[in-house]
């Protein structure tokens, strides 16, 4: 750990209270032409939970779990809530951090989850006088820690299946959609985010043994109806898949928050209800401790170099559907 002097866990924040929701969305959706229903929908499903996304008090629970096992101050700031980057960046800066190392909870390569985070460091620190250097630390989707955080839970979600139907549940791993130009341009070579989804799924399937089978699907799919996000949508997926019961595994995502506890456990459940498929939902990484053991060990590894320019690069700024 000897060169960082700071751990900074970055989140990309959510509401904790009614009144913090449309504040949040409209931060969120800046620029990005997503259709008003679509944020009105989205807003019901944090009203519907007392306006309170659970992701801020995961990263509490994180970074507590974290603490321990670092030998360095560990700060966290937000992309789109409190508590906001450029402010964590000025206390940083006011307690003489001059150099920090950066926890991204999103695991993969692409512009929603890699770039915009760099992105929006680089304007916080802009922002800040005599703001640290950060460095982001790799991606670690295939860290033996979060592969063996996914297996355990997986394994924990197919024990909570009816006793027959376990030897041949599907394994149905999701990630949130995204357009798929991005997903085109993922990555220095472009396609690396759903590359990388199913390396990680492939990897937990072995840790589990056996030669299961698994699917890789969507969820949580935004933006306007005429542009093309990745398919197929997980609920559509349930809806004609051939097995006896299934097993969700949100491996696109680190903790279980507002798109897993809305999306799967309401939106997919409900679905799987209905045409009574037996269905249980795998815990995300969470605070599992190889996953809080695994944030220790990328800081122990040497200093990884810096994304390319060509590496996810923004997408054009969206003006909203045609009229
Ligand atoms: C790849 C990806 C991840 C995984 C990586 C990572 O974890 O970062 C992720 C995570 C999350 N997404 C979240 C929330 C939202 N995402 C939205 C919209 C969008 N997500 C996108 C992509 C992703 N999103 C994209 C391409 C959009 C379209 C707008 C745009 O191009 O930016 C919207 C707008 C409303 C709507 O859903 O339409 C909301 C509210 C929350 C917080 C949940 C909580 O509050 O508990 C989390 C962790
Ligand atoms: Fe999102």
């Amino acid at each position: 750990m000897g060169t960082y002097d700071a751990l900074l866990v970055v989140s990309f924040g959510g509401p904790e209270k009614p009144d913090d929701v449309m504040p949040f969305l409209e931060n969120v959706v800046r620029g990005r032409g997503i259709p008003r229903e679509r944020l009105l929908e989205v807003e019901a499903h944090y009203q519907r939970f007392g306006g309170a996304s659970p992701i801020n008090q995961q990263c509490r629970d994180l970074i507590a779990a974290v603490q321990p096992t670092v030998d360095l101050p560990v700060y966290w700031g937000n992309r789109n809530w409190h508590p906001y980057l450029e402010d964590t960046l000025r206390q940083m800066a006011a307690d003489g951090v001059r150099k920090a190392a950066a926890f991204v909870t999103a695991a993969y390569s692409s512009y929603s989850s890699c770039r915009q985070y760099l992105d929006d460091i680089a304007l916080a620190r802009a922002a800040v006088e005599g703001a640290p250097e950060v460095v982001k630390l790799r991606h670690y989707y295939d860290h033996p820690g979060f592969i063996a955080a996914m297996a355990d839970h997986t394994r924990e979600a197919l024990g909570r299946l009816p006793d027959e139907h376990r030897d041949a549940a599907r394994l149905v791993f999701t990630a949130h959609s995204i357009p798929v130009s991005m997903a085109a341009t993922a990555g220095p070579g472009g396609g690396a985010y759903e590359a990388q989804l199913r390396r990680a799924a492939s990897l937990v399937v072995a840790e589990l043994g056996g030669d299961r089978e698994w699917d890789l699907v969507w969820q949580s799919r935004s933006g306007a109806p005429h542009i093309p996000w990745l398919e197929p949508d997980v609920c559509d997926h349930l809806l004609q898949v051939d097995a006896p019961a299934v097993v969700l595994v949100p491996i696109g995502f680190v903790s279980d928050h507002m798109e897993v506890v809305y999306d799967l456990d309401v939106e997919a459940t409900e679905t799987a209800r209905k045409i009574g498929l037996p269905l249980t939902r795998a815990a995300t990484a969470g605070t599992h401790p190889r996953f809080v053991a695994m944030v220790g060990e990328l800081l122990a590894e040497p200093e990884p170099a810096a994304c390319g320019a060509e590496c996810c690069p923004a997408p054009p700024r969206r003006p909203g559907p045609p009229r």
